[in-house]
């Protein structure tokens, strides 16, 4: 046989496939792997195609590890695109583990050689860093950086969302991965870790590495040289792909994960939250000013629980107002110019309770009205303030 023999080649591979199976290769270019975000074809994980005289079509595929929910998604939506591609009267899948080497191959193909990777989020890289900081805890920082990110991943952008609130995870929950005391983990591939993926946005929390332990129940009480290495680990070991943006939930206040994220993301952008709360503004300054120490770059001010629509159509100032507006203007100076309030959420019951639901505000209630100036933010935050003024990300949005 000469090596362009048809009989040389794999059996149901792609460079051989009929008509017929070329269409179901086809369907499955759409499929993605819900961690990596990329088509389960272009992956490798597709063994092989054939499609039998009476329309059945066989699919063989590879995967990194059987039986967990990611597996069984890619499996469910293999047998759904084969099963329902034109001419195609019944699908089956056949699953299998791929071998070490084949893992091996597979974890390169999704980052590179170790050897020849750069460092995620490092000076070169194109993806915007934003840290959202806040001064006091419970002013709503974290239902916020949630809020965001889905709405920026709601737009197209590539986004990812690190969880360094050590000491009150709340991520995992506001975004649903968090069940019953049980925090959904990441994938390990080898030594890849692929962040669990909620409302399109790839997420990591310390909450996700408490192994049995129950996140309701369960402190963390690291020292700063833990907590360091922590951030350190997210920032160099997760795998993110490439991301339009960031975002960071800071915990609250000064603390050793601000002044370390600080030095490992100095090109950072800050965004600060506050209340509507006078008092609440000097602490609230604080923390920018940590960041700023860093060299990071105060990029905006949000005020959240502002005032609260009444049923008779006034408005209940439950924490008072100017919160926003004052620690934007104590930000302001000559030497870092004017640093804007981008924007007011109202207080709303119903943004809290989707919180408290795992489903964001921004997608399940979305006429809302924290939910829609929290939509309004992120629409504001997607093209670059004031220095680059009107420039936008320059990222194409994703399929
Ligand atoms: N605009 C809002 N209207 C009503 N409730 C809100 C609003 N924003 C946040 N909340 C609620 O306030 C509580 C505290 O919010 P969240 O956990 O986001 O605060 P935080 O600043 O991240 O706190 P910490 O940093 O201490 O973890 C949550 O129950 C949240 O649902």
């Amino acid at each position: 046989m000469t090596p362009e023999d048809p009989r040389d080649r794999e059996p149901g591979a792609r460079a051989d496939a009929s008509p017929a199976e070329a269409a179901v290769w086809a369907a499955l270019d759409r499929v993605k792997d819900p961690e990596i975000l990329r088509p389960v074809t272009e992956l490798g994980m597709v063994d092989s195609v054939r499609v039998s005289p009476d329309g059945a079509a066989h699919v063989g595929i590879a995967l990194t590890i059987a039986g967990c929910p990611a597996a069984r998604r890619i499996e469910s939506e293999v047998h759904e695109a084969a099963g329902t591609t034109a001419g195609i009267a019944s699908a089956d899948v056949s699953v299998r583990v791929m071998s070490p080497e084949e893992r091996r191959a597979f974890t390169e193909r999704v980052r590179g050689d170790r050897a020849k990777r750069p460092q995620q989020f490092g000076p070169d890289s194109l993806t915007r860093v934003i840290a959202v900081t806040s001064g006091k805890g419970g002013v709503g920082k974290s239902s916020l950086t949630a809020g965001l990110a889905v709405a920026l991943a709601a737009q197209g952008l590539r986004v990812g969302l690190i969880d360094a609130d050590v000491f009150g995870f709340s991520i995992p929950g506001i975004l649903g991965l968090s069940r019953d005391g049980r925090v959904e983990s990441p994938t390990r591939v080898d030594d890849l870790i692929l962040p669990p993926v909620a409302h399109g946005v790839k997420v990591i929390s310390i909450g996700m590495f408490l192994g049995d332990q129950d996140p309701r129940s369960t402190a963390v009480s690291w020292r700063g040289p833990m907590l360091h290495r922590t951030m350190e680990q997210f920032l160099r070991d997760v795998w993110f792909g490439d991301l339009d943006v960031l975002l960071l939930d800071l915990p609250p206040g000064t603390g050793d994960i601000a002044i370390s994220l600080g030095q490992l993301l100095p090109h950072a952008e800050v965004l600060v939250v506050t209340t509507p709360q006078e008092a609440a503004a000097d602490v609230a300054v604080r923390s920018a000013l940590v960041a700023r120490q860093t060299g990071q770059r105060v990029i905006g001010v949000v005020e959240n629980m502002a005032g609260l629509a009444q049923p008779d159509g006034s408005v209940l100032d439950l924490f008072g107002s100017g919160g926003g507006e004052l620690v934007a203007s104590r930000l302001s100076d000559d030497e870092h110019g004017t640093v804007p309030l981008l924007g007011s959420v109202p207080l709303s019951p119903e943004f809290r309770a989707s919180g408290d639901a795992g489903s964001p505000a921004v997608i399940s209630l979305p006429e809302d009205p924290a939910a829609r100036e929290v939509l309004r933010i992120a629409s504001v935050l997607s093209v670059r303030p004031q220095s680059l003024a009107g420039r936008s990300l320059g990222i194409s949005p994703t399929g």
